[in-house]
């Protein structure tokens, strides 16, 4: 058998560069389904923030902006398509790092970098469209005035991300920020970095201009903390925790600057009694939750079933759980690898061990698997017997841990659905489309699936309501995060405008 490819030891990428962090500070990098030490990644700190944004702004500022902030959408466009080309031409390698690094089994690491490459060639067609978007008229019920809008890009921004899909998280900020002509700093998370410093060598090797993308690695409060409260960061575009987001809203706050904030959830997959086919639902409800682990925003980690189906429902759920191949996530067939650290294992530990002392039953699962006695895997748990008081209906757990609750209506299930502080999805699954319509309006969150669980499509809004954020991300919306609209407006007649009386000459 070949041996693995070797974890590069990199630098911070700053200005087009490698660099060393100032205070020469290393993490290391653990791989959470063997718990061996692979590698290292820089720990950037305040000093290495100030170097990246400093090379940002000259890159957004550099020949009056002509290199890259106010160059057509299409010269832009041709970097955009060129990181994707080297993403699908380092296809395994990037899947092979991703899975090394976060514990997710390959098969979905190969998914995400599809995801990344067409996510990036996503944002290279939106960038060229946007040159012929700009001087759009405005229409005015007066003739003196012209007025036209501009798309400009906000400037420099600070892109901070989360562990779950390090890669594809970045990109969903990155592709869209470069595409509208920004700068940026990207900062991912210190549990999951590796994939993104690559990113850096393949701005290297296809030419960015440099400064355009600058890639620190670190600790949140050391190296995404400067970013937030940094004067020359004119955005902060933000996917993590709800506790995380606050801070990072406070601390932009001050100088007024605007935030987008993708956070947490806990959302509801409501199934009725009209289903045809059980399998078809369970598999979703499988889906919805299990994948990645449940480490998934929107994971649909509450379930409700109607009291029609919930005890076959239920059955035919232990047993798709059971048949889940849980393994290294390098094994050919896994559909469960770890999660993402030991601090998360037991964190998920603790939501089930408070789930069993506040009452709840755990149907199946809720330990380590028998055949793993190392890496931090846990079991996908089924937990029944909940009450709407209890934390694990009202917390987001972000591990493989569902939680069912049984309705008799569909005001019922509705109520059931809605009672939570988070709003980033929902989903539905019922034979009768119109109920599924109804209900889709009614759910408070920004995606809503029929039948299904988790589709996440680059061309569609994505992002949440109430305690999951607000903005969106994907889609044009995505790329209108990172514009500024600047009205132009001209007076067109010979005469004076009329208001004041012309002063005499005399
Ligand atoms: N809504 C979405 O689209 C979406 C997508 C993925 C993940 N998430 C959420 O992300 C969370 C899991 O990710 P996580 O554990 O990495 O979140 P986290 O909030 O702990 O960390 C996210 C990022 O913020 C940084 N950070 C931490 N403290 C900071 C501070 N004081 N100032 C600036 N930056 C700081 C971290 O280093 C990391 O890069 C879950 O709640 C999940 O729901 C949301
Ligand atoms: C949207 N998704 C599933 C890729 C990442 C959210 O955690």
């Amino acid at each position: 058998m070949a041996a693995p490819p070797a974890i590069p030891r990199r630098g911070l990428f700053i200005g087009g560069g490698w660099r060393e962090p100032t205070l020469g500070r290393r993490i290391p990098v653990i791989n959470p389904a063997t718990e061996d030490t692979i590698g290292d990644i820089p720990a950037a700190t305040a000093e290495d923030v100030e170097l990246a944004v400093a090379a940002a702004r000259s890159a957004f500022l550099l020949d009056g902006g002509s290199r890259w902030a106010r160059a057509s959408g299409a010269t832009r466009a041709k970097y955009l398509n060129a990181i994707a080309a080297k993403i699908k031409e380092k296809i395994s390698y990037l899947a092979w790092l991703e899975t090394v690094d976060s514990g997710k089994p390959k098969d979905e690491a190969v998914a995400d970098m599809d995801d990344v490459a067409a996510c990036f060639e996503f944002y290279a067609g939106l960038a060229e469209a946007l040159d012929g978007k700009q001087h759009a008229p405005i229409s005015l019920p007066m003739e003196e005035f012209k007025t036209y809008v501009l798309k400009e890009p906000i400037g420099v921004v600070g892109l901070i991300t989360p562990w779950n899909y390090p890669l594809l998280m970045a990109t969903w900020k990155v592709a869209p920020a470069l595409a509208a002509g920004c700068t940026a700093v990207l900062k991912p998370s210190e549990l999951a970095s590796l994939t993104c410093l690559e990113l850096g060598a393949i701005c290297e090797e296809i030419g960015l201009p440099s400064g355009v993308l600058n890639i620190i690695t670190g600790l949140g409060p050391d190296a995404g903390a400067p970013i937030a409260s940094h004067p020359h960061v004119d955005k902060i575009a933000f996917t993590g925790s709800t506790a995380t987001g606050k801070t990072i809203m406070t601390a932009a706050a001050q100088m007024v600057k605007p935030v987008s904030l993708e956070l947490g959830g806990k959302s509801p997959l409501v199934i009725f009694d009209d289903v045809a086919d059980i399998d078809k639902a369970v598999e979703w409800a499988v889906f919805g939750c299990f994948f990645n682990s449940g480490q998934v925003c929107s994971a649909t980690s509450r379930l409700l079933l109607h009291e029609k189906i919930a005890e076959r429902f239920l059955d035919r759920l232990v047993e798709w759980a059971k048949n889940i191949k849980i393994s290294d996530p390098l094994e050919e067939g896994c559909r469960l690898g770890s999660v993402i650290s030991k601090g998360q294992y037991e964190k998920i530990k603790k939501f089930i061990s408070t789930a069993r002392s506040e009452g709840a039953t755990i149907l199946h699962g809720g330990d380590r698997p028998k055949h793993l006695g190392k890496g931090f895997f846990i079991e996908p748990t089924i937990i029944t017997d909940v009450s709407t008081s209890m934390q694990i209906w009202r917390e987001e757990v972000f591990g493989p841990v569902i939680c069912v609750k049984v309705f008799k209506t569909e005001s019922e299930a509705v109520e059931l659905a809605n009672d939570t502080h988070y709003g980033l999805a929902g989903g539905v699954i019922s034979d009768d489309l119109q109920r599924c319509e109804r209900i889709a309006k009614v759910i408070h969150s920004g995606i809503v699936w029929i039948n299904c669980s988790q589709p996440t499509l680059v061309q569609a809004p994505w992002g949440g309501n109430k305690r999951s954020g607000f903005g969106r991300e994907l889609g044009e919306w995505g790329l209108e995060n990172y514009l500024s609209v600047k009205q132009v407006t001209r007076y067109c007649k010979d005469e004076l405008y009329g208001w004041y009386q012309r002063p005499s000459k005399l």
